[in-house]
């Protein structure tokens, strides 16, 4: 039987979502509702993307009981309060990136999950194969747009490193970093000490052109290559040979580079509910909790405040 999804949010990486989900077998895959705060939102969206109901509000998805699972599309300064919305009612959830905006609320969230046996995921890249590196680490992205920063990208570069050092909480943490006068994080390093001796190297920025791939380097060179984009790879450089990870044609235009990719975030979701269980292997709610611990460490030793740090 297909898995129901109920999209959740009318906007811009609902409709890649969507579009990403047209990419897979229809027996596995079914977008049964879509719910925005506007019933002309939805219908519209609906009708574009053959989605036989469509809601004016959230509330109505997260009573209906007929959805194996909800995506939260919706911007992420509202993941926490629609999140906790669905979870209390009883659905299962793949939250768009981030899961929230503090380590607070993101505990919030995984706590409410387990109280409530539902499956909680957020939104990662599909690299895994990579993991397991004996070496160090870089991580980059180039001239990110001011709005890449404030919503968390950064936070693509740390779950690449989590996924390299398989969830385990650095010894260590500096961050350094330059503030825009409005307070948003211009440009930001951060290495991050290991246990056996290895590290990590993050950096991003608004101003400088860097890289943006991902580097995994030991003693015997840099051995693996993510090739930028690294949020949404497909081409992978190991050992000199480069192997391509192409993505499927869409059958709309897409709003975000390789988009398609979300893929595999449904179908590891379809996985795992298929087995019962209430999280991912890939990307571990331990790891969603331990990544927003080094955010807000990374936030204060930069000095990065947000609204919601005293909601
Ligand atoms: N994984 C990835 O590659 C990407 C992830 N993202 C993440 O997804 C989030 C959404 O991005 P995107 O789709 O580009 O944004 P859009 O502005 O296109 O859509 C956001 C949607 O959020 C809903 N929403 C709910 N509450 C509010 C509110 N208070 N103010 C504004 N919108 C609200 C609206 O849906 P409605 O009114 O229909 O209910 C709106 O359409 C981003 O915040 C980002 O973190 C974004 C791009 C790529
Ligand atoms: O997560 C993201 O990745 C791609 C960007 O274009 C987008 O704005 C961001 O939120």
């Amino acid at each position: 039987m297909a898995t129901r999804w109920g999209l959740c949010g009318a906007g811009k990486i609902s409709h890649d979502f969507s579009v990403a989900i047209k990419t897979l077998p229809p027996g596995d895959h079914r977008i049964a509702v879509i719910a925005s705060r506007s019933i002309d939102r939805a219908k519209d969206f609906a009708q574009k993307h053959c989605i036989p109901k469509a809601y004016g509000s959230y509330e109505e998805l997260a009573n209906n009981p007929k959805i194996d699972i909800v995506y939260l599309g919706m911007l992420h300064t509202e993941h926490w309060r629609v999140g906790m919305l669905f979870l209390k009612a009883g659905k299962n959830v793949l939250c768009e990136k981030p899961f929230a905006m503090n380590s607070r609320k993101v505990k919030d969230l995984v706590a409410t999950a387990k109280k409530n046996h539902v499956f909680l995921m957020v939104v990662s890249f599909a690299l895994r194969t990579l993991a397991n590196s004996s070496g160090n680490l870089r991580v980059s992205f180039y001239n990110l747009p001011q709005h890449w920063v404030e919503e968390l990208c950064w936070m693509y570069c740390l779950q690449f490193v989590l996924m390299v050092f398989n969830g385990e909480r650095p010894e260590s943490i500096q961050a350094t970093g330059v503030l825009l006068d409005s307070g948003v994080d211009e440009s930001v390093v951060v290495t991050m000490k290991f246990s056996r001796k290895r590290m990590a190297l993050c950096a991003f920025s608004i101003a400088a052109r860097l890289p943006n791939d991902a580097v995994i380097a030991g003693t015997k060179g840099p051995l693996k290559y993510v090739l930028g984009p690294m949020h949404c790879p497909t081409k992978l450089v190991v050992n000199d040979k480069e192997t391509e990870y192409p993505l499927p044609e869409p059958c709309l235009p897409l709003n975000f580079t390789n988009s398609a990719g979300l893929r595999y975030e449904a179908g590891e979701v379809r996985q795992r509910l298929l087995k019962g269980l209430k999280e991912s292997k890939q990307m571990p709610l331990a790891d969603s909790v331990l990544l927003s611990e080094i955010m807000a460490e990374i936030r204060k030793q930069v000095g990065v405040v947000f609204n919601q740090d005293s909601q």
